[in-house]
């Protein structure tokens, strides 16, 4: 019998939805950040997504559960500024072992509705179960989102030539951050208002991991200068390229603009280091090996 860590995540999923067509309405299916449907208002395309944090997985049992709702709404947060949009709605849902204390749920809930409260959108409902004794909390947060249809940026449009950009410092997340990051709405709206970047994704499981996807997702390969990654403070490399959860956006620019990009970016930004870490190249690469995956870190 196989084992879906015989498969990894990727493949598993790409196994599940092989034979998923992308019918009338929908823009962006499996693949992407957010999937990307229809709206009725002719201006703008709809952005859905569902995301999970699992005591064990995500942070441990003994956490302040108010982080681990910011965290919880703050991923998915991410992910819509990742495709240039932003969240309007969120359901919320439990799975919790009967002896779990209400002040935790409390506390998570606080945390939710501050992030909520400081990043837009509103929680309009959700779901409670149970999961046997002794097992591991579930949160997941689902939402629904909004993005300008002249703003939509996916990870598809990256194309040789393109310089490779990350947002703030990468590594170490598991120190603090990876409960309280700010998701980059502002930047990424940013970006896609004014520089429309060839393709953006939101770093979740190690540039190691995320950019050979989004390579791939974009049929090029990469060319990264390793000593141009950003690192955060105390870490190496390493932890950089491996420790996955930074939050951070990873992009892709064409060339020509990036001199009037960066003077832009000074001025709007100067709190949040642009680096650029890497050119998009055509042939494929072997550079980077590593990052996060559920199962194993294939
Ligand atoms: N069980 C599943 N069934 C169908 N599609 C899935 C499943 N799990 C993930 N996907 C799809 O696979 C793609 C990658 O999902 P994933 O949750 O890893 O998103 P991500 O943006 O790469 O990571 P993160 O959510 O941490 O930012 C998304 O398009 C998602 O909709
Ligand atoms: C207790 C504990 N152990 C390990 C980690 C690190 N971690 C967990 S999931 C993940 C990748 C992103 O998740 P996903 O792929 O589900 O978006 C990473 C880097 C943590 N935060 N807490
Ligand atoms: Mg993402």
């Amino acid at each position: 019998m196989q084992e879906v860590n015989e498969l990894g995540e990727d493949a598993l999923i790409g196994k599940l939805t092989e034979n998923w067509t992308t019918g009338s309405g929908v823009v962006v299916g499996v693949g992407d950040d957010c999937a990307v449907v229809e709206s009725a208002d002719p201006h703008t395309y709809t952005l859905l997504k569902t995301d999970a944090v699992i005591e064990g997985v995500h942070f441990l049992a003994d956490e302040n559960y108010q982080r681990v709702g910011w965290k919880a709404l703050a991923r998915v947060v991410s992910d819509f500024a990742a495709m240039g949009g932003w969240g309007d709605f969120y359901l919320v849902t439990l799975a919790l072992p009967a002896d779990f204390a209400v002040d935790k749920v409390s506390a998570l809930y606080r945390g939710l509705e501050i992030c909520a409260q400081k990043f837009g959108g509103q929680l309009v409902g959700g779901e409670t179960s149970s999961v046997p004794a002794g097992s591991a909390a579930v949160i997941s947060i689902a939402g629904t989102g909004r993005v300008k249809r002249d703003q939509l940026v996916k990870r598809t449009g990256a194309t040789a030539g393109d310089v490779i950009y990350v947002t703030g410092q990468l590594g170490g997340s598991i120190r603090g951050k990876h409960l309280d990051f700010e998701p980059r709405v502002e930047a990424a709206s940013w970006l896609a208002e004014n520089f429309l970047p060839n393709s953006m994704m939101d770093l979740s499981d190690g540039l190691a991991k995320d950019l050979p996807r989004l390579a791939d997702y974009s049929s090029c390969g990469y060319q990264l200068d390793f000593e141009n990654i950003p690192l955060s403070e105390g870490c190496e490399l390493s932890q950089a390229l491996n420790d996955g959860e930074d939050y951070e956006l990873l992009l892709t620019q064409p060339a020509e603009v990036v001199d009037e990009l960066e003077l832009a970016w000074d001025l709007a930004f100067p709190d949040l280091q642009l680096s650029r870490i890497g050119i998009c190249t055509s042939e494929p690469s072997d550079q980077l090996a590593g990052g996060w995956g559920h199962f194993s870190n294939k």
